[in-house]
């Protein structure tokens, strides 16, 4: 049997429903790929951000043991001490290291001060143990081109700060204390005496963004001071941003604020830090979020991605295959449209307009298959062809309008009390036909009645009812529907002539034993 229209577009939606699946498919792995990429830049950015500072810290660490070292041994002084002059003021003194004839110093940085001079020997002995660090800031200024200062700052009121610094007029002064650095390595906000990484800030010197890692230096319980060094967030941000992938990766402090970032950002932007230290996707507010420490979480190295950017993305990735599935949904879309439309049409064409019922073009169409089940089935096909009585009479009385009405409610009759398989024709103008299919011929003739009946609860006035006549006929084997219809039409004649309001039909006599249907004299 040829497939219909309708069975072929609902056999495609299976594989249509594949094709989805597919793209589905391909979209998750797209999305589980982008995932794993954007993880892998991020995990590499952060060993190479973590290896940098941990290096840092451990210079960090030298000066910090260094400078305890020399203190605890107490060497004899270095030549340096001999040039430590007071200023004029007697209040501060300064320390700068002599030249050679080549215009080398002595020392790499310069020591400033407050109190008198001669210093008192506890001072002087630690300022000895200071100067030692000039061995590692030294090359720690020539090794790290991002380190601008490293300095040791004394509670006992010096600094050594390395390079010397550019302005004659620098020199230490208390006020320095109330800074960071000092404040967040005291014992109270740094109980453990550990490394501390400051907030991002501007460097006075107009030397970019920085960030300090200092140390405090104890002698038993005694603060002696603190080691630090100040480093440019340049080569941080180069390696926060090392390997290409979509997203940002930015670095935060403990508290969340930020320390590095490729755009340009506020210094007080804060960031929440993931939950756990492991790194996993989080989402929240639509963005996906990676996080992971360093530094024993002082520093936090985080990356985020929005949500509709990751599913853009992955949308694009397998970008060909949704165009072929959107074009073969807009396809089927359109196939079923044009299906609907091309049903609505074959049925408008097929049906009377004003009584909703077939028209000779719709009959013709349905009969076929009614006639090829009634072989199959060994069942009966049997004609009715119906005239509505004087319905010149009724026009003429009560308009046209009257008798459209006529016909649209004994069609509307007739449609409703008609089976699955019947079919209901407008053969003329107040001319109707029935072609039923029955187990049974004999039951042919009350069928029909009853159909008449139905036709007959037509009103055209209040109480006025129309009547109908009617030729019944048997399709005989091997007749054809024209020839069949052509003796009902006859039989419809004489209906009329034996007075109308009744079936004139062919059939066996005792099928027509209702005394309306009248079995033809013929
Ligand atoms: N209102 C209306 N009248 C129609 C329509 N089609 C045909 N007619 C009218 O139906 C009438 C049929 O008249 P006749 O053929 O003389 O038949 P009759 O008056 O029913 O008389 P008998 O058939 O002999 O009982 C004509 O007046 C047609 O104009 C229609 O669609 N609407």
């Amino acid at each position: 049997m040829p497939l219909t229209t309708r069975t072929r577009l609902i056999l495609m939606l299976p594989a249509l429903l594949l094709a989805l699946g597919l793209g589905a498919y391909r979209y998750q792995a797209n999305l589980n790929g982008l995932r794993a990429d954007i993880a892998q830049t991020f995990h590499s950015r952060h060993e190479l951000t973590q290896n940098y500072l941990t290096l840092l810290s451990t210079q960090v660490d030298a000066m910090q043991q260094l400078l305890l070292q020399r203190y605890r041994d107490d060497p004899p002084p270095l030549p340096a001490l001999r040039a430590l002059r007071p200023l004029a003021d007697g209040q501060r003194w300064v320390l700068s290291g002599r030249e050679d004839e080549q215009g080398a110093s002595e020392l790499s940085g310069t020591v400033t001060g407050l109190g008198d001079v001669p210093l008192a020997s506890a001072v002087r002995r630690e300022l000895n143990a200071a100067l030692g660090l000039d061995v590692l800031f030294a090359p720690i200024l020539r090794h790290n081109p991002q380190i601008s200062w490293v300095y040791y700052t004394s509670a006992s009121d010096f600094m050594y700060l390395a390079p010397k610094p550019p302005l004659d007029d620098f020199h230490y002064e208390r006020a320095f204390l109330l800074k960071p650095f000092w404040q967040d390595a005291l014992a109270e906000h740094n109980p453990q005496r550990r490394q501390i990484i400051s907030s991002l800030y501007e460097d006075a010197g107009g030397k970019d963004l920085m960030i300090t890692l200092s140390a405090p230096v104890y002698e038993q319980n005694r603060m002696l001071g603190v080691v630090s060094l100040d480093l440019g967030i340049e080569l941080l941000r180069r390696l926060t941003s090392s390997g290409a992938t979509h997203g940002e990766t930015l670095l935060v402090d403990e508290h969340g604020k930020i320390v590095v970032r490729q755009g340009t950002f506020g210094l007080h932007e804060q960031y929440t830090l993931p939950p756990s230290a492991q790194p996993s996707w989080d989402s929240s507010a639509g963005v996906h979020w990676l996080g992971k420490p360093m530094l024993g979480g002082q520093l936090w190295l985080l990356h985020h991605i929005s949500e509709s950017q990751l599913h853009w993305l992955a949308v694009q990735q397998s970008g060909s295959t949704w165009l072929l599935i959107g074009l073969a949904l807009l396809l089927y879309g359109v196939a079923w449209r044009l299906f609907f439309a091309l049903r609505r049409m074959t049925r408008l064409m097929q049906t009377d307009p004003l009584t909703k019922t077939l028209n000779r073009r719709g009959f013709y169409n349905k009969a076929a298959s009614i006639q090829a089940l009634s072989t199959r089935q060994q069942g009966h096909l049997v004609l009715l062809l119906m005239d509505i009585d004087h319905f010149k009479a009724v026009n003429d009385t009560h308009g046209h309008a009257v008798g459209d009405q006529v016909l649209r409610q004994a069609a509307h009759y007739m449609l409703k009390s008609a089976r699955p398989f019947d079919l209901i024709v407008r053969w003329g103008g107040e001319e109707f036909l029935v072609l039923m299919l029955l187990d049974d011929a004999e039951s042919a003739a009350s069928v029909a009645e009853r159909m008449r009946q139905q036709a007959q609860r037509a009103r055209f006035a209040e109480r006025q009812q129309v009547t109908l006549s009617g030729g019944l006929v048997l399709v005989k084997e091997g007749e054809s529907l024209d020839q069949a219809i052509r003796r009902a039409d006859q039989l419809l004649y004489q209906a009329k002539q034996q007075g109308r309001n009744r079936i004139v039909s062919d059939l066996p006599t005792r099928a027509t034993s209702d005394p309306q249907v009248q079995a033809s004299a013929g």
